[in-house]
């Protein structure tokens, strides 16, 4: 659906360069909830804005649809951003139209008769969940309506794309999680392909299939986010992780008894979270073990585990019990062999 090929950004500004994104590539498949996550100044804003051309590259491609924007004329290129929605953090709604004319905007743009814009318009509003809202004006309502208005305002034009800066940066925790369901129920039942940026790894975990950490305009990690999150190999995507850990090295108690032990992490995906794997592979193996701390969480809606576990056993004993709850499809990695 969407393709960035070679796209670097290089600003110039009283003689300086900022080279603000490098080499980046990237392949977003249709349907996808995909997430770009990074630090403040990483280059986040910049890239989801070649996406629809607000930004054009130094160098590179950028293909939507089959199409490549970058060799677009003016013209063609207005016509194709409407395929191409767009949400912001400060939800940027004209203040002095109600919520109904703010959403009919591009619909007028796009010259839709009257009676069609109408009827779009109280689609929309049933969509978001706002009806009863149609002739409030923008200082009356929350942040999250506020939102929802953006988000409807977005979809007028029936896109193909909807990309999210920092949709949820200004919003609280539950309005956020809201905002967000949203934007996964819209997903599902419009098949809209959605890219975000976010600085949040919580955001990622909630609604993203895949991610993009992006670091000093360079990608440093991508892929599936169960794969990111549970085993991030990049510091930076370490980082982020830490904010929503469930886990932290930290609580982990420190080694105290003496003896042949060896300490594991792991990993349960999907159906086996809920599965009595570990007791029966251990009473199998016949290895007394201690649980020292766990956890059960989702990513998207798949729940997954993690489980510190001191194993009583060490040298092939333990490399037989890793075997045996391998065997059984769960993640195993050392932590410590004593
Ligand atoms: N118009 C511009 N002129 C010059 N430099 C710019 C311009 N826009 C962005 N930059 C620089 O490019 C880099 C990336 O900025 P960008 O806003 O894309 O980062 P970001 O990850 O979105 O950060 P934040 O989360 O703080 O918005 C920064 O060093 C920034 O100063």
């Amino acid at each position: 659906m969407i393709r960035l090929q070679h796209i670097s950004k290089i600003y110039e500004s009283g003689g300086q360069q900022t080279a603000a994104l490098r080499e980046i590539n990237l392949h977003i498949k249709p349907g996808d909830i995909f997430g770009i996550i990074g630090h403040s100044g990483a280059g986040k804003s910049t890239l989801i804005r070649h996406i629809n051309l607000l930004e054009r590259p130094t160098t590179g491609q950028v293909v939507v649809d089959g199409v490549d924007m970058t060799a677009l004329s003016y013209r063609k290129l207005q016509e194709e951003r409407r395929s191409i929605g767009m949400i912001f953090q400060h939800f940027n709604l004209l203040s002095s139209l109600t919520v109904k004319e703010n959403i009919a905007f591009p619909l007028r743009l796009a010259k839709l008769p009257q009676d069609k814009v109408q009827r779009r318009v109280k689609e929309l509003l049933g969509l978001v969940g706002l009806e009863s809202h149609a002739d409030s004006y923008p200082s009356q309502l929350s942040g999250g309506q506020k939102q929802r208005v953006g988000i409807a305002r977005a979809l007028a034009t029936e896109p193909k794309v909807l990309l999210c800066d920092e949709a949820t940066s200004a919003l609280d925790p539950q309005t956020t999680q809201s905002i967000l369901s949203l934007l996964l129920a819209i997903n599902r039942r419009l098949n809209i392909t959605i890219v975000l940026i976010t600085h949040e790894m919580q955001v990622i975990r909630s609604i993203c299939d895949r991610v993009a950490v992006l670091d000093g305009g360079v990608i440093v990690e991508e892929g599936a986010v169960a794969d990111v999150f549970l085993k991030p190999q990049h510091r930076t995507t370490r980082d982020f992780v830490a904010q929503v850990a469930d886990l932290s090295e930290m609580d982990v108690p420190g080694d105290r008894s003496p003896g042949s032990r060896t300490r594991v992490r792991i990993t349960f995906i999907g159906e086996q979270t809920y599965e009595p794997v570990l007791y029966e592979t251990m009473s199998e193996m016949n290895v007394p073990f201690a649980i020292l701390q766990g956890t059960i969480s989702r990513l998207k809606e798949i729940p997954y585990g993690q489980l510190v576990v001191e194993l009583h056993a060490s040298g092939n004993e333990a490399a037989q019990t890793i075997a045996a709850l391998q065997s059984r499809g769960l993640d195993v990695e050392v932590l410590t062999y004593e």
